[in-house]
């Protein structure tokens, strides 16, 4: 018999990674042995990407060269163009990329090969695609016409002129940038499992990506962004405390707090929390802001929880302009360079995933024909 299963399988060590590290107690989180402090600000989204997906942050000659091949991957197939306008009629945001990025996957120039080479291209070209496919998504609904890519930015800078229409301020394409960079890769969280299971099968890199969309969109993960921010709107400014504590006292969760894996402040809601706050005052309201304040304490006060990544993620795009439905879809856009470079792990040293299970229904039942059940 199977032993006793962890439920939500808490603590248990499902793969072995060199992309990412988390101390949940001590509230650090490394990628590749980078502390995120050290990275955030300091290092572009691109180089991010590039460490995560390729093992090193680049030189400038390569990342000239990994740059040139995100701006030739960004690319969108015929099969995709022709059906982003029908998509964007009928699909909610994630819903979309789901059959985007799957639709991509059919007309990928290496659709046939998990080759480590095949793979490295794949994953340059979904990390290019991903922030195209929002922006096209947005403007097929909307009806704007897009704004062309600009060479002179970032695919932060590129993703906010597209999405608002404006060139960004230069630091608010730092900002951006910064959330990027901040959302690339966190272990073994849920979507990244379920992209790790997919690739474990030798199924392709699409195929898996596809998977940890799909994952990504619940609000227990990546969904919670927006939920932060409907939260926000649906509260009276001067009512948040009491609001909050009835919430809590009805036995509902207040999205955006409480995290699996850190037991103290997630290091990412720092920086977060910090942008945020000088947003805000640059918009001249600092209204949600303030309230965000106030939710912390009193989610603190009352049950110990601490703010994760998608607490303060929501008001910083909200003050960048991004609509709130897209909160989500600008996270995948960041994991995808995470999502990928666990594919490219997992077909390195792979092993097909696939746990037990305990068995909890009936035996020894006894079958009886149709007519007389
Ligand atoms: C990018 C990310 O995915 S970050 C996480 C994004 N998700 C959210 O913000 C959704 C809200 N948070 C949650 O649902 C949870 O904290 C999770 C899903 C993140 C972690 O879940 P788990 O580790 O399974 O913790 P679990 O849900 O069992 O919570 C443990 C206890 O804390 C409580 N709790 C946890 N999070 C919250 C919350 N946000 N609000 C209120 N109570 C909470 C639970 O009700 C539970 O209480 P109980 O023991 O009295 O039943
Ligand atoms: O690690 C997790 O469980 C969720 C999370 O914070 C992330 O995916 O960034």
């Amino acid at each position: 018999m199977a032993d006793k299963p962890t439920k939500g399988l808490a603590d248990v060590v499902a793969a072995s990674t060199a992309l990412s590290d988390i101390d949940g107690k001590a509230g650090r989180l490394f990628y590749r042995g980078y502390d995120i402090h050290d990275l955030a600000g300091r290092t572009t989204f691109e180089e991010t990407a590039h460490l995560l997906q390729r093992g090193s942050l680049p030189s400038r000659a390569q990342l000239a060269d990994y740059g040139a091949e995100l701006v030739r991957g960004r690319a969108l197939g015929t099969l995709v163009e022709r059906d982003i306008p029908e998509i964007a009629e009928r699909q909610t945001p994630m819903e979309a990329l789901r059959t985007l990025v799957s639709l991509a996957g059919a007309e990928d120039p290496d659709k046939d090969s998990n080759a480590p080479e095949a793979n490295l291209r794949k994953a340059a070209r979904l990390t290019a695609q991903q922030p195209i496919l929002v922006a096209r998504y947005h403007a097929a609904r909307t009806g704007a016409t897009l704004p062309e890519t600009d060479p002179e930015l970032s695919i932060a800078g590129n993703f906010l002129l597209q999405i608002t229409g404006r060139r960004p301020e230069r630091r608010a394409a730092e900002i951006f940038d910064t959330c990027l960079v901040l959302h690339a890769d966190h272990t073994m969280n849920a979507s990244t499992f379920a992209a790790r299971v997919c690739a474990a099968t030798l199924s392709d890199m699409h195929s898996a990506v596809v998977a940890a969309i799909g994952t990504l969109k619940g609000p227990l993960h990546g969904g919670a962004n927006e939920q932060v921010m409907r939260t926000l709107e649906a509260l009276d400014p001067r009512g948040v405390a009491q609001a909050v504590r009835d919430r809590l006292a009805a036995g509902e969760k207040i999205m955006g707090f409480g995290h699996r894996v850190y037991k103290t402040e997630d290091p990412r809601a720092t920086h977060l929390r910090r942008m945020s706050e000088e947003l805000a005052e640059a918009s001249g309201d600092d209204t949600y802001y303030r309230m965000s304040r106030e939710m912390e304490e009193v989610v603190f006060a009352e049950k110990r929880l601490y703010p994760n990544v998608d607490f303060y993620a929501a008001t910083v795009y909200h003050y960048l302009g991004i609509p709130t439905d897209l909160f989500t879809p600008v996270f995948s856009v960041s994991r995808m360079s995470g999502w990928t470079a666990h594919v490219i792990e997992q077909h390195a040293d792979n092993r097909l995933i696939r746990p037990d299970s305990e068995y909890i229904g009936e035996r020894d039942r006894k079958w009886v024909p149709i007519g007389e059940r």
